[in-house]
């Protein structure tokens, strides 16, 4: 009996780990901001099938693109406080398994996109792949300071694909959705690098407080914070919202950049975590607004 209660014990663990290797959490806002990409395009909630079909793909092969990041970056996560306890860090979970584990889903995901969806999307999730887990990780993170720049395209496209999911074209006011996560993306990590930067020291990966100082890396977040700001407005201005969007998101942006002021200025301790974990908050409700301003007009 304790026998098989140490089986199951342990296949719980496995699981857990299995589970951790593809960035849940991550991923479960990357859909969230796929599921709004298929809402607006469709006037509403699309076939469910469809709905069903397309989140299960882009969420297999986001989910892959983040286990391939484990596999890739285990000796730099092994250096870091933040990511050392990490499963094929702790060998938990070899990188074999890691990495057929990310294929199998990422190879699922692929399928379940290309034939019940349509190939423009199975095309642009695997780009976003390969742009993450490969081009950002394998590459840019070791090689720029501006590597979370160049590489945030690949998680800001999930709004194009929930949008191809649904209409099978490429539309300009889809890629507004997508800019406005570009922006996003450098406020959101570098606030986190600069509460992690002797992680990052640690590790020699050449982030933005590593490289070019605090000061710097807060500088360059409040100007990210108000080129969102702007780019938040475009979608108002091309009609795709009306005016509860145009003033809620104002609001949220307006504490962004409230953030970032006090963090150039009035820093205390604490506030860049802070301000990581309020943009994590700011996609997530802006995202809903978007929702909830089309169901309005
Ligand atoms: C290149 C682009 C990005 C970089 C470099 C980046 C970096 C990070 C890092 C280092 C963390 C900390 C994870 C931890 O606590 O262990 C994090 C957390 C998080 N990121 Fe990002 N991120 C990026 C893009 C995105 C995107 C596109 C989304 C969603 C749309 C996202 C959503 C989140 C969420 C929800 C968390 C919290 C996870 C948790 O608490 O476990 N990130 N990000
Ligand atoms: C198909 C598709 C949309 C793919 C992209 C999806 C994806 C998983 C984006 C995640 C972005 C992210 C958490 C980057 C951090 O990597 P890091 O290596 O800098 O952070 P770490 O140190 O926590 O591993």
């Amino acid at each position: 009996m304790s026998q098989i209660n140490t089986i199951r014990h342990l296949q719980a663990t496995q699981l857990k780990d299995y589970i951790e290797l593809t960035k849940p959490k991550v991923v479960l806002l990357i859909l969230l901001t796929a599921l709004v990409g298929m809402v607006i395009p469709a006037a509403g909630l699309p076939d469910l099938d469809l709905l069903i079909l397309a989140l299960l793909g882009i969420g297999l092969l986001s989910g892959s693109a983040a286990a391939i990041n484990h596999v890739v970056d285990y000796k730099i996560d092994a250096q870091m406080a933040r990511t050392y306890h990490r499963p094929v860090v702790k060998g938990r979970l070899t990188q074999i398994q890691a990495l057929s584990f990310a294929l199998s889903i990422g190879l699922l995901g692929f399928c379940i996109l290309w034939f019940t969806v349509n190939q423009l999307t199975a095309w642009l999730t695997f780009a976003s792949l390969v742009g993450y887990a490969i081009v950002y990780t394998l590459y840019l993170k070791r090689a720029t300071p501006q590597n979370i720049v160049i590489g945030g395209l690949a998680g800001a496209m999930p709004p194009l694909l929930g949008w191809t999911a649904v209409t099978n074209t490429i539309d300009p006011n889809a890629l507004l959705l997508v800019m406005i996560i570009f922006a996003w993306t450098p406020p959101h990590f570098w606030a986190l690098a600069i509460h992690r930067k002797q992680d990052y020291a640690k590790a020699e990966i050449p982030m933005l407080p590593v490289t070019h100082g605090e000061e710097f890396t807060k500088t360059m977040i409040l100007l990210y914070t108000c080129i969102l700001s702007i780019v938040c407005i475009m979608p108002w201005l091309s009609g795709q919202f009306g005016l509860t969007y145009l003033l809620v998101s104002a609001g949220l942006n307006f504490r962004f950049i409230w953030l970032a002021v006090q963090l150039k200025w009035f820093d205390t301790k604490g506030l860049a975590f802070k301000t990581f974990k309020y943009s994590i908050w700011h996609l997530m409700f802006l995202f809903i607004l978007m929702v909830f301003d089309f169901i309005l007009v």
